[in-house]
């Protein structure tokens, strides 16, 4: 039996970058061999031999040979392996793609096989944005741009994440773009392409180029880059001969924001955010202007989604307005607001007391009006 370490972690370490988890390859063991090696593994998969040892991943090959195992990878950057005795074994171009930064498939066949490849290759450019995809990958990308549909969501899903933690996640669509491989998948981004980005000054171009300039300034975290990535959603909606404005497409981009994200099988706290994303954006850049009530309505409704912070720094970089400040301290203020241990009212009408004391506390007077507003207690 021997034991490689392969992908992420060999590629991390010549890059002199950090690697988060590591995965091994097993040549020549079966089931039980590995077993008896490592009797703490966990098996992860029913179909395939891949198990879990503490925080590492096994893979047991079906190739005897390190280098017919690592022709069968997707880029030849990934395509090395170093055994336990620190011996480096590479795809002849690895070293050099390495050097030079450029994103190369290791044969064109191989993404046809797996055409999470696609996915993948369009998320190393947005992880690594120094790297120019070769002629070949963006030929091979091609290639591969119709038969995308039979891929599980999840795993779609699981590449658009790590591209949006990476530095530049507008690389990840343009490529997508460029070789045709935005739909079924992002299909969005393509209709985002033919529709004006609104009247705005900050409004350039096409609501495409306003999603990725929103999404690169919130890149690195999944949560905020997500956001970005949805909060103008409702724009596809508008019928033309009202563009360039998008007027209600706060409330259109609400379930659209929840059907992409549905149909990339992402979390729950994904799907709310990038809802809430939509539905808040416009009445939170709007927070200078608000009255008492709808500040208190709209803060206690992102604070219950834990999205006070992450929705004010979209609103910042969707149009540079920055309400963070002032925003945390209102909160701070309301949620010191209680009703006094003996205000002896009940259900709603507890709750519609409660809202005018926070209003009162922001305005230094009531001005909550019943029934209206969106937080109902
Ligand atoms: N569809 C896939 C998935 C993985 N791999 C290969 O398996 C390695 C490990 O895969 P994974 O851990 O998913 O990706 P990493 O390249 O390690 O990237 P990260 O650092 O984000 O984990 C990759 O480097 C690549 O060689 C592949 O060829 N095709």
């Amino acid at each position: 039996m021997k034991i490689y370490s392969v992908g992420g972690a060999v590629r991390d370490r010549l890059m002199g970058r950090a690697f988060k988890d590591r995965d091994f390859l097993v040549l020549g063991a079966n089931e039980a061999d590995f077993m008896k090696a490592f009797p703490s593994a966990r098996k992860q998969g029913k179909e395939t031999p891949v198990y879990r040892v503490g925080g590492d991943e096994y893979i047991l090959s079906h190739t005897d040979n390190i280098q017919e195992d690592l022709l069968g990878r997707d880029l030849t950057i990934n395509a090395m392996a170093e055994d336990e005795g620190g011996r480096l074994y590479y795809h002849p171009m690895a070293l050099r793609d390495l050097k030079e930064k450029i994103l190369r498939p290791v044969r064109r066949e191989n993404f046809l096989e797996d055409p999470l490849r696609v996915f993948r290759a369009a998320r190393f450019a947005s992880l690594f944005p120094d790297f120019t995809p070769a002629p070949e990958l963006l030929e091979t990308m091609k290639e591969t741009s119709h038969v995308l549909e039979n891929l599980s969501p999840e795993r779609v899903g699981n590449e658009l994440l790590s591209a949006l933690s990476g530095e530049k996640p507008s690389r990840f669509f343009r490529i997508l773009a460029e070789t045709g491989c935005l739909s079924p998948w992002f299909s969005e981004m393509k209709k985002a392409m033919d529709v004006p980005a609104g009247p705005a000054p900050w409004h350039r171009g096409s609501l495409f180029e306003h999603m990725m300039d929103v999404t690169d300034a919130l890149h690195g975290s999944q949560l905020l880059a997500w956001m970005g990535l949805c909060h103008d959603l409702g724009k596809l909606a508008t019928p033309k001969e009202a563009w360039p404005s998008h007027h209600g497409h706060d409330r259109a981009g609400e379930t659209m924001a929840r059907s992409f994200a549905l149909k990339l099988r992402l979390s729950r706290r994904l799907t709310e955010a990038g809802r809430m994303a939509a539905r808040y954006h416009m009445k939170a850049g709007l927070y200078g202007s608000l009255r008492p009530g709808t500040r208190v309505d709209l803060l206690v409704t992102l604070h219950r989604a834990d999205l006070v912070e992450a929705l004010f720094r979209l609103v910042r970089a969707d149009h540079g307005e920055d309400f963070l400040e002032r925003v945390k301290k209102d909160l701070e203020r309301i949620l010191s607001i209680h009703l006094p241990p003996d205000h002896g009212l009940e259900g709603v009408e507890a709750g519609y007391r409660l809202r005018d004391l926070r209003c009162q506390s922001l305005a230094g007077r009531c001005s909550a009006s019943r029934g209206k507003g969106m937080h109902q207690p």
